[in-house]
């Protein structure tokens, strides 16, 4: 069912209306609050532009990371900056999403006025999608836009609850080609995957409109993709992205999982994984879905190396100074005039010490990973290889994001999604090299997966 635009509003739908926008902002700060990759919020611009020019009184709301109650590192503030800077308006920031403050400030705002609330998740009942939370969120506004693509799996109170109490509910126009193409294209499932991509687009500072033509071709590329299909998985959202790899077995010749990922097949399979990020609830479906990926001739591998550490830091026990102390498989680091000055751990993937994590895969999984994505024509990657945000533990991702920009200059066709996965493609400078970028890494693959989603069937209809 098509759903109804935020460009279906105009005139006196958005005069001095105030608006309830959910966005995506989750975008990755570094540890002096810094954005490292803005994306996210570019990609907001459109919809949020458009109200302000219709007059609308704009109130965004948006989640920041998975905080366990009121978090300051997950604070929206160090956003406001920027956010100004892209609208080309000062945005208000209130210091909760619900409550009197909030309320005194919305009534303040000016026509063509943004009030950011802060990160909506500081409270347990928007994850609980609670009935009262969602009046309380509905009473703010006198309608709702959605343009949440990157949390629209999830049926939350500000993406799906206050649709209940808060009409019209719309979509913005990252999401709004989808709904249109929704019922009529055979691929449909692809044609959100297509929506945002065509609406963040690479290096400029708005989303540039979606055209047919490309439409067609990523209707072509993934509904109907050139084979041989690869699709590489990782980062730590485990419990999201474990489900969707059954799906991923159905539609691709090749999987390569990297990240987080690993270590809860490695334990199910009895192998040593130290203190790596494991989901023990998911050890069962990890064994299963090994086995339904050999009952179906598709290759999935694994890294058969990891660099581990002794903690989750950027300063991280990672490399040894002294030679020989270290009985598995040594990288070495040279200095020009040949010198071993350290040795990264790199440890068999499978027998990892206690005390120990993984925290990037290894030189030969690279080389093996590299090698095996030679024969692909189309690519589907989410989620980075390790922890990039730490340079100790970025090889594996700028390797394999390198490599991707390779073979897309070779004409494989190459598409990234997720929040993480397109900062660290930007971070190594080669977003503009794949051939699509998009803002939802779970979500779009949800999506492949054949799912409806939550935040985009609360809307209205068209
Ligand atoms: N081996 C690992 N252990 C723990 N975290 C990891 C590991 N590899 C990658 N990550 C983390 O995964 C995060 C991204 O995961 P995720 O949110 O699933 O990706 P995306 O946002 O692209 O969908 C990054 O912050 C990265 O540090
Ligand atoms: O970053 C996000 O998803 P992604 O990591 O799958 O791209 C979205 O903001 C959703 O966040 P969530 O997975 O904590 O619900």
């Amino acid at each position: 069912m098509a759903k109804k635009s935020v460009g279906d509003l105009k005139g006196d739908d958005l005069k001095g209306k105030r608006v309830f926008v959910r966005v995506d902002l989750n975008v990755p700060l570094d540890e002096h609050q810094k954005i490292t990759d803005d994306t996210r919020i570019r990609a907001a611009v459109p919809t949020i532009k458009y109200l302000i020019e219709h007059g609308a009184k704009v109130i965004l709301c948006s989640h920041l990371g998975r905080p366990k109650g009121v978090t300051p590192k997950y604070s929206l503030k160090p956003l406001v900056p920027r956010v100004s800077e892209l609208l080309g308006v000062d945005v208000e920031m209130a210091d909760d999403c619900i409550g009197e403050e909030v309320e005194t400030k919305v009534a303040a705002l000016p026509d063509g006025g943004v009030l950011l609330l802060e990160n909506v998740r500081f409270h347990k009942e928007e994850e609980k999608n609670d009935p009262e939370f969602c009046k309380k969120l509905a009473s703010l506004a006198d309608l709702y836009v959605n343009d949440a693509f990157g949390t629209a799996h999830r049926a939350h109170a500000s993406t799906e609850g206050v649709t209940k109490f808060l009409k019209p509910a719309v979509a913005g126009f990252l999401m709004q080609k989808y709904y249109s193409f929704y019922d009529w294209k055979k691929y449909a499932i692809c044609c959100i995957f297509l929506d945002l991509l065509f609406s963040i687009l690479y290096h400029s500072e708005e989303c540039p409109p979606s055209s047919m033509q490309e439409l067609d071709y990523l209707v072509g590329a993934v509904g109907n993709p050139t084979r041989p299909f690869a699709a590489i998985v990782g980062g730590s959202k485990v419990s999201t992205k474990i489900g969707v790899i059954e799906s991923l077995l159905g539609k691709v010749d090749l999987l390569l999982l990297g990240g987080g990922m690993i270590f809860t097949f490695y334990k199910a399979q009895g192998y040593s994984v130290g203190s790596s990020l494991v989901e023990e609830d998911k050890l069962e479906l990890a064994i299963s879905l090994l086995e339904k990926a050999k009952s179906k001739g598709v290759s999935l591998l694994l890294p058969s190396d990891v660099v581990v550490a002794d903690k989750f830091a950027a300063d991280a026990n990672s490399m040894i100074a002294n030679m020989g102390s270290w009985p598995f498989g040594d990288a070495m680091n040279l200095q020009p005039h040949g010198v071993v000055v350290a040795m990264d751990r790199v440890v068999p993937a499978s027998s990892i010490a206690d005390g120990w994590m993984g925290l990037d895969i290894g030189p030969d999984s690279i080389k093996t990973f590299s090698e095996s994505l030679d024969a692909a024509k189309t690519i589907i990657w989410n989620g980075p290889m390790g922890v990039f945000e730490f340079e100790k533990f970025a090889a594996g991702t700028d390797a394999i994001a390198k490599k991707l920009a390779d073979l897309s200059a070779n004409g494989v066709t190459t598409i990234i999604g997720g929040g993480d996965s397109v900062a660290a493609v930007e971070k190594a400078g080669l977003a503009d090299k794949m051939s699509h970028i998009s803002t939802g890494g779970g979500a779009s693959l949800e999506l492949l997966e054949g799912k409806p989603l939550p935040g985009v069937l609360a809307l209205d209809d068209a």
